[in-house]
């Protein structure tokens, strides 16, 4: 297959084409191979799939539908076959009135058909309708319930990532393909009829609408094919693009949209891929009216030959009249039919595709799900101890943590100290059990976490980090989804809002509690990064409270967005949240938060450098020392003094 053309704009914006594919890619091979006698043989296993999926979501409505389809197909039979006697009777001898008389019980047949057909036609359309969403729920619901059990390790993990990506579009194919198995259904029983009915009337008459139809199967086909070369192509150019447009309209981009007046300069740049992209779609509508000529010249022929062979059969005496009227109807529909039957199983395989990608994220997803149904965790523990642990990103060739051993008492306060990238992070996860280390062990109360019922296990950890999670939702659930399944009113979490001291962020809000924080809806309210971090230690604090048992309450970086004032406040608070029966692991860069720590834990590109009190590290004079005094030289108020070399000023020649 062709490389991606690259256009000037994607060139300066990307380097290149965005190599990250949304899921077509993973088709190339199975698509480009794709003929008619593939897609025929994959036919039955995809239906059935489709089939198990609608019965479990409307076993009813799939039976209605099934029968009204098959009835109609049956329909389609009875009304050749009244044709074929209407003929004869107005083509045998005899006066006009006779002839029309004799006809009419085949036209009352016709007519009572005709009616039964159409109201099989709209049950089955309602039907199919009423299934359709049903199929996508059921699909979606599997999509999201899969996907957010699954271990933060295979979210992190680009390759799962992908997948992930992939098997979203399953379940609007999954919808999609019930409405084309009903096409497909309704088509090849109408076949199978026609066919029957042609070679009952002579046996020719069906090898021809055979012929007449296989330019225009091979034509779509075609068509179908480029178009998905094209997508492959250019997926990540198109992607792209839209990647432009909304860095053109979303509101984190929009300051320096205006400011810096990327606007415009982005603005062109979209116009250059725009422009690319529609001479692609030019070039492949040109390539498709020529297929399409090509193939209504050849079904051309084979129709007029076909006329011909009546003519001689008439000429000769082995076809009436009657039959070779029923026979010209026959063909007309059974080709456009058949032509009809040829995309939509051309349609169903490609939306197959997608489906089985689904099939095949929630089948990956099983061996990367969160493992239930382990050791219960009793609920007094002595302490949460690591143990050597090593644990390497799957996309990383180096450790982030490397044989690094830590032990969290219970009642106390741990502080993990350490440069930016030295693994510190990932060792919180570690300890919350949301990643497995690769080797070493982690026991929470003397079980390995392994052993333990992961997802009870998080009840007993709550957690507050630099870039916790905004909730799009009121202020109050931001508050209670501390702890989603413990019902709370408002009154429940005041304690909560006092305690992170967010009263006056609380106040300031024009609904109070009830106000909507997310200001893409319409009447939702904004806070600043600081305030937000408030509400952030108010849910902290709901989910520590509403846990008797002993837990870990982990902190990372949680001053990062408050002034001076209220960082001492909120380590004074986190400090008031340590209790006999909770630990607190506190990450921090500022230094004056952790002096007061029972135990410190320095660390350097993973491992654990150095450990102890802030007075036993200050006395060995190491990484920690350095930290602290230089911290402390910066805010003028340091018992040891570091001289810190002033900044260079420029040379006088040059412009300030
Ligand atoms: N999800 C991830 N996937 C791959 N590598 C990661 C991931 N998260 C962190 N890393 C890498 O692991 C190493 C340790 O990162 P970690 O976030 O634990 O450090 P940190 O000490 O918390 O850093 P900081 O002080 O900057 O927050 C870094 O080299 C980082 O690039």
């Amino acid at each position: 297959m062709e490389e991606p053309k690259v256009s000037a704009a994607e060139e300066e914006l990307f380097g290149g084409p965005l190599r990250y594919d949304m899921g077509w890619n993973e088709h190339e091979r199975a698509r480009l191979e794709t003929s008619l006698l593939t897609a025929l043989r994959a036919m039955p296993r995809v239906a059935w799939s489709t089939l198990r999926r609608a019965w479990r979501a409307d076993r009813n409505a799939l039976l209605v539908v099934g029968v009204s389809e098959i009835g109609q197909g049956i329909v389609a039979a009875v009304q050749l076959l009244v044709l074929n006697a209407i003929m004869h009777a107005l083509l045998t001898p005899g006066t006009a009135t006779e002839r029309v008389r004799s006809a009419v019980p085949a036209m009352i047949v016709g007519a009572v058909v005709a009616g039964v057909n159409s109201v099989l036609a709209s049950l089955s359309t309602s039907r199919a309708g009423r299934l359709e969403p049903l199929v996508e729920r059921v699909v979606t619901v599997e999509y999201l319930e899969t996907a957010q059990a699954a271990e933060l390790e295979a979210i992190e993990d680009p390759a799962y990532r992908r997948l992930l990506d992939i098997a979203y579009y399953g379940a609007a194919s999954a919808r999609r393909m019930i409405s084309l198995c009903v096409a497909a259904l309704n088509g090849a029983i109408a076949l199978v009829s026609t066919a029957g009915i042609l070679s009952v009337l002579h046996w020719a008459l069906f090898p021809m609408l055979l012929l007449i139809v296989a330019p225009r199967g091979w034509g779509a086909m075609r068509v179908a094919q480029r178009r998905y070369i094209s997508v492959q192509t250019w997926v990540e150019h198109l992607r792209a693009s839209r990647l432009i447009a909304n860095l053109l309209t979303e509101r984190s981009a929009a300051q320096e949209v205006r400011l810096h007046a990327v606007g415009p300069f982005l603005l062109d740049r979209y116009r250059d891929m725009a422009e690319s992209a529609e001479a692609e779609q030019k070039q492949l509508a040109d390539r498709k009216a020529a297929t399409e000529l090509t193939a209504t010249a050849l079904s051309g022929l084979a129709t007029t030959a076909t006329y011909g062979v009546m003519l001689w059969l008439i000429t000769a005496g082995q076809m009436s009249l009657a039959v070779a009227t029923t026979a010209v109807y026959a063909i007309r529909s059974g080709s456009a039919g058949l032509g009809s039957l040829v995309m939509n199983i051309n349609s169903l395989h490609e939306e197959a595709l997608y489906v089985q990608d689904h099939v095949k994220f929630v089948e990956e997803s099983g061996r990367r799900t969160l493992p239930t149904g382990g050791r219960e965790l009793p609920d007094r523990i002595d302490a949460v101890v690591l143990d050597r642990v090593t644990y390497r990103y799957p996309d990383r060739e180096h450790p982030a943590l490397d044989a690094a051993s830590l032990t969290v008492p219970m009642g106390s306060v741990v502080a993990v100290v350490g440069e930016n990238g030295s693994g510190k992070s990932t060792l919180m996860k570690v300890i919350s059990g949301l990643l497995t280390p690769q080797s070493g062990s982690v026991h929470w109360g003397g079980v390995p976490v392994q052993d333990l019922d992961r997802p009870r296990l998080f009840e007993r950890v709550s957690q507050l980090t630099q870039d916790f999670q905004r909730w799009p939702f009121t202020a109050a659930l931001n508050i209670r989804i501390g702890r989603p399944g413990h019902a709370a009113t408002s009154e429940d979490l005041k304690p909560s809002v006092d305690y992170a001291a967010a009263q006056s962020v609380i106040e300031k809000l024009p609904g109070g509690m009830g106000t909507l924080l997310a200001r893409q809806f319409r009447g939702g309210g904004e806070l600043s990064g600081g305030e937000w971090q408030k509400v952030g230690l108010a849910r902290t604090h709901w989910r520590t409270k509403t846990c008797t048992a002993d837990s870990v309450l982990i902190v990372d970086e949680p001053t990062s967005a408050l002034d001076p004032e209220a960082e001492i406040e909120a380590f004074d608070r986190i400090r008031d949240l340590a209790a006999p029966h909770r630990a607190v692991v506190l990450v921090t860069h500022r230094m004056s938060g952790v002096r007061w720590a029972d135990l410190i834990y320095v660390l350097r590109r993973g491992r654990v450098v150095e450990q102890g009190t802030h007075a036993e590290l200050l006395a060995a004079n190491g990484r920690y020392a350095a930290m602290f005094r230089t911290q402390a030289a910066q805010y003028g108020h340091d018992d040891h003094p570091v001289t810190m070399p002033a900044p260079a000023r420029p040379p006088a020649s040059e412009p300030a």
